[in-house]
C-alpha cells in the first residue's frame, strides 16, 4: 500500500441516537450562522430516523469491505461526533502508526468537501503521532464512476423506462464558496459536472442530463447554488427521472430525507415516475479504488490558498 502502514477513514460523523441528534447538529453548525429554524428542522428529520444517522454504519460496512482489499490496519475518525478523529489520533500514536493515508469520505474540491478535510487534519494532528497524508478528490476515478453508472444502470432498470433523465444532485453550497472552491475558482461545480458527464458516457447514453443542488442550509438572505432538485422537480418537461447523488459517497441523511422522503413525496404528487440511484458505498469498484488511490504516487496537499473558509458568522 504506497508508503502507508494505516489508512484513516476521515468522515462527517452523525448521532447514533436521539439523545445525541442537538449535541452533534450544534458541533456541526459552531460559528457557521445556520438559523435556529433551520437546525430543528433538520433535528427533525434525525428524529424521525430514531435519531440515527445512516453515515455511522455506512462507516463501518465500508471499513469491512476494505478489510480484505488492504494489507494495513483500518482506523476511523470524525469531525462531529464519536468516534472524534483527536480520540483516534491518539489510538494511531500509540499503536506506533507512522505514516497513514486519509481518506475523506466526500470526493469533490470545495470548504465543506475538502479543505474542512483538511483543517480536521491539522487540528487532530500530534507530536510523535502518525503523518496523515490526505488522497486526492476522487470524482473522476474509474472506480467511482463505475460504481455510480452501475447503481444508476439499475434505478433505470427499477423505473423501467429508458426516456427518463438523468437528474444528479449535490449539497448545494454558498455562491461565494463555489466561487473560490479550487485554485481558480468554481471547481466544485466542474468536478461534479465532469462526474455526471463520465457516468452518464459509461452508460452509453447521448441524452442531456441535469445537475441540480439539495439539501440548501444557511441564512435565506446568502445566495446559495439553484436550482433546488425540488424546484427542478415542479419545473421539468421530462417523462421520468432518475436522481442520481453523485455528490455523496453513502446514503447520507440528506440521501434518505432529502430525496427519498421530499422528492419521492413529491414527485408522487406530480404524477412523476421517478426512481433514486443508490451511492458509491460498499459497490466493489468503488472499495478498490480506496487501495488503489493508496498505490499512487503520495498526492500534492492543496494549496492553503483555494477553497477558503467563509468568513465567520456569530452563531
Ligand atoms: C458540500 C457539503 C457536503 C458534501 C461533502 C461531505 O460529505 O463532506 C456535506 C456533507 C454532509 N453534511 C452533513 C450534515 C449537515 N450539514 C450541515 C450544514 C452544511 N453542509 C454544507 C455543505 C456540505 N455538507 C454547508 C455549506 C453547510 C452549512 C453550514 C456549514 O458551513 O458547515 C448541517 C447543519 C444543518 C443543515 O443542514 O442546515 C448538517 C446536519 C452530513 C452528515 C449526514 C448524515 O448524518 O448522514 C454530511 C455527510
Ligand atoms: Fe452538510
Amino acid at each position: 500500500m504506497g508508503n502507508y502502514d494505516a489508512l484513516l477513514l476521515l468522515s462527517f460523523g452523525g448521532p447514533e441516537g436521539p439523545d445525541d441528534v442537538m449535541p452533534f447538529l450544534e458541533n456541526v453548525v459552531r460559528g457557521r450562522g445556520v438559523p435556529r429554524e433551520r437546525l430543528l428542522e433538520v433535528a427533525e428529520h434525525y428524529q424521525s430516523f430514531g435519531g440515527v444517522s445512516p453515515i455511522n454504519g455506512q462507516n463501518r460496512d465500508l471499513i469491512e469491505a476494505l478489510r480484505p482489499e488492504l494489507d494495513v490496519p483500518i482506523y476511523w475518525g470524525n469531525r462531529n461526533w464519536h468516534p472524534f478523529g483527536e480520540d483516534t489520533v491518539r489510538r494511531m500514536k500509540a499503536d506506533g502508526v507512522r505514516k497513514a493515508a486519509v481518506f475523506a469520505t466526500s470526493a469533490f474540491a470545495g470548504y465543506s468537501s475538502c479543505r474542512q478535510y483538511y483543517e480536521d487534519i491539522a487540528r487532530i494532528s500530534v507530536e510523535g503521532g502518525p503523518e496523515l497524508v490526505k488522497m486526492r478528490h476522487f470524482g473522476d476515478h474509474p472506480g467511482f464512476v463505475a460504481a455510480m453508472a452501475d447503481h444508476t444502470r439499475q434505478a433505470l432498470d427499477r423505473l423501467g423506462r429508458d426516456d427518463a433523465r438523468l437528474v444528479f444532485t449535490a449539497h448545494s453550497i454558498p455562491v461565494s464558496m463555489a466561487e473560490t472552491a479550487g485554485p481558480s475558482g468554481g471547481l466544485y461545480e466542474a468536478q461534479l459536472r465532469r462526474s455526471a458527464e463520465l457516468v452518464s458516457r459509461a452508460l452509453g447514453r447521448d441524452q442531456p442530463w441535469e445537475l441540480v443542488w439539495q439539501s440548501r442550509s444557511g441564512p435565506p438572505q446568502v445566495p446559495w447554488l439553484e436550482p433546488d432538485v425540488l424546484d427542478h422537480l415542479r419545473k421539468t418537461s421530462a417523462p421520468a427521472v432518475v436522481l442520481v447523488p453523485i455528490g455523496f459517497v453513502s446514503d447520507h441523511m440528506e440521501v434518505v430525507f432529502d430525496l427519498d422522503v421530499e422528492a419521492r413525496q413529491l414527485a408522487a404528487e406530480l404524477g412523476l415516475p421517478l426512481e433514486r440511484a443508490a451511492t458509491a458505498g460498499t459497490h466493489p469498484a468503488f472499495v478498490r479504488m480506496v487501495g488503489e488511490l493508496m498505490a499512487e504516487p503520495e498526492p500534492v496537499p492543496c494549496a492553503l490558498t483555494c477553497c477558503p473558509a467563509p468568513v465567520r458568522r456569530q452563531a
